[in-house]
């Protein structure tokens, strides 16, 4: 496949830039400032919330407004109309300070309170604070690295802080609000920085194969007809079949290439084949640019856009007899110091919940297990990053465990597992399996406890990789490969 065959776009012309929000009304047109702090009826659960006014523009029916609600993620932000607004908060900085004390401690415990919205059905999150108000600095800074806490802003070496704000300040409105990818239309998340000219556009329309965007439909056909992929650019490096109740089928059972029949067979059955294609920034980077601007819409923090090179994106594809269309990637760099064995991770929205993420994750760790390192996520952890590679570590972990009848040491099961033995700790001790002793952390645990965990884990289905059937070669190898 050439990558020239990727047609168009990333940066166009304006590579590398990011846009400012566009203020559409200055704010003394509005009758809510911007920062101001109010209780609204949310779109997502119809409930009321505190939010902030982050900024307002003129809509068709009046004077619209973009909220943050205080105690919920930047996803659910959102344009609302004045009607949705219930009462204005005089008293904002008081409110934003006890606001901002909630926030310092956002860890993530499969206990407790329940959060919903978009994409967003069963999020459990701590209630925060608390812990909080009993912490010396210290406690908490050791607090925050063992639960992969993030720092508040305030927190931060003063470059950073600047780097923040200015991050947060040019991303604070969703620019995009919907894009559609093949059959689906999907609400967007966060801002991207997309070109000038798309930047602003509510809706984009994406070629599921190359990633090229559009801003209208016609485009798409008229680029339908002239695109040649079918599949990410890249060479396929493992693909299994599953059925929709999550059972594996084994690698071995399957046949290297399918045929249309067979696939129909599968459909019938209610087979899912998956693929994972491995695709160089290098190589291809128009299409790794595309991607990083696509996978921005629902990721956060910053995030790589233009400078794709040194990485390689592993994308995730369920196959139908129309072509291999992506569901999720994880990113890594390809030589880390500090071992990070995988950068960003994402399910699409519509593929979320089925076990993609975690299938994405234990192929990151299968790659490190290949490459004799041990590997860890770059951080910062989004809330749903941490909540996924918790639970896979939690998985992996007691089954190792079990397997060996609790007798290992943190070493031997980061060895076995490719889990950092930080993140070990991190994960065993809030399940009283770890104790400190003679100054190092030792594992703990009978069978009897084992039992009681796994009884708890995993409600998704738990997709086991073949190592045997992972066509890799470790990145190293790739300093002499050529653009295709
Ligand atoms: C290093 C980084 O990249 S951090 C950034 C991580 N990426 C993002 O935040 C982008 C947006 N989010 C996503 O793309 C997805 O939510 C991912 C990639 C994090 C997870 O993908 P999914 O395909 O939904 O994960 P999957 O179905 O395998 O579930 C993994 C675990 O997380 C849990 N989980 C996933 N989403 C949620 C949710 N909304 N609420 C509660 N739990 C959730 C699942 O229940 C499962 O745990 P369990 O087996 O103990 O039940």
């Amino acid at each position: 496949m050439l990558s020239s065959e990727v047609h168009g776009n990333a940066g166009e012309d304006l590579a590398g830039k990011v846009h400012q929000i566009m203020v559409a009304i200055s704010p003394s047109s509005s009758s809510y400032g911007l920062g101001s702090h109010v209780v609204c009826l949310s779109t997502w659960d119809n409930a009321q919330h505190h939010a902030e006014i982050v900024d307002h523009r003129q809509g068709k029916k009046g004077a619209e407004y973009y909220v943050h609600y205080l105690d919920q993620n930047r996803r659910l932000d959102e344009w609302i109309s004045t009607s949705r607004i219930e009462h204005f908060e005089i008293d904002s900085d008081s409110h934003a300070k006890s606001v901002g004390a909630e926030k310092l401690l956002p860890a993530i415990s499969p206990s407790s309170a329940s959060l919903s919205g978009p994409g967003i059905s069963e999020l459990k999150l701590d209630t925060p604070g608390t812990l909080d108000r009993k912490l010396t600095r210290n406690l908490k800074r050791r607090y925050d690295e063992m639960h992969n806490v993030q720092k508040g802003v305030e927190e931060l070496a003063p470059i950073e802080q600047t780097l923040e704000k200015e991050h947060e300040e040019k991303t604070k409105v969703k620019n995009i609000q919907v894009v559609e990818l093949g059959n689906y239309e999907i609400d967007t998340w966060y801002y991207s920085p997309y070109p000038e000219d798309y930047a602003h556009a509510q809706k984009l329309f994406i070629c599921e194969f190359c990633l090229k965007y559009m801003r209208k439909r016609k485009s798409l056909d008229s680029h339908k007809m002239k695109c040649k992929l079918k599949h990410p650019p890249g060479d396929e490096i493992y693909h299994t079949a599953v059925p929709d109740s999550g059972v594996t089928i084994k690698p071995s059972e399957l046949e290297d290439s399918p045929s249309t029949t067979q696939l129909k067979q599968r459909e019938s059955s209610k087979l899912q084949y998956l693929a994972v294609f491995e695709v160089h920034g290098k190589l291809n980077k128009l299409y790794c640019q595309n991607l990083c601007l696509f996978a921005k819409l629902f990721l956060d923090h910053k995030t790589l856009y233009y400078d794709v090179e040194n990485f390689l994106f592993y994308v995730l594809t369920e196959l139908d007899d129309t072509g291999y269309h992506p569901v999720g990637y994880f990113s890594k760099e390809i030589c880390s110091v500090e071992d990070f064995n995988l950068a960003c991770i994402l399910t699409l929205p519509p593929f979320q919940r089925k076990g993609y993420g975690r299938f994405l994750i234990a192929l990151a760790y299968e790659l490190s297990k290949k490459e004799s390192k041990v590997g860890t996520p770059e951080r910062p952890l989004s809330d749903l990053g941490q909540v996924s590679f918790r639970s896979y570590w939690t998985h992996v972990l007691l089954e190792s465990l079990r397997e060996h009848g609790g007798n290992l040491s943190i070493k031997d099961l980061s060895l076995m597992t490719a889990i950092r033995s930080e993140d070990i700790v991190s994960t065993l001790q809030p399940l009283n399996l770890i104790r400190y002793w003679k100054g190092q952390h030792i594992i703990s645990v009978s069978p009897k406890m084992l039992d009681e965990h796994l009884k708890n884990v995993t409600s998704q289905p738990n997709w086991v990789i073949d190592p045997a059937k992972l066509h890799w070669t470790p990145p190293a190898a790739y300093a002499q490969k050529k653009p295709r």
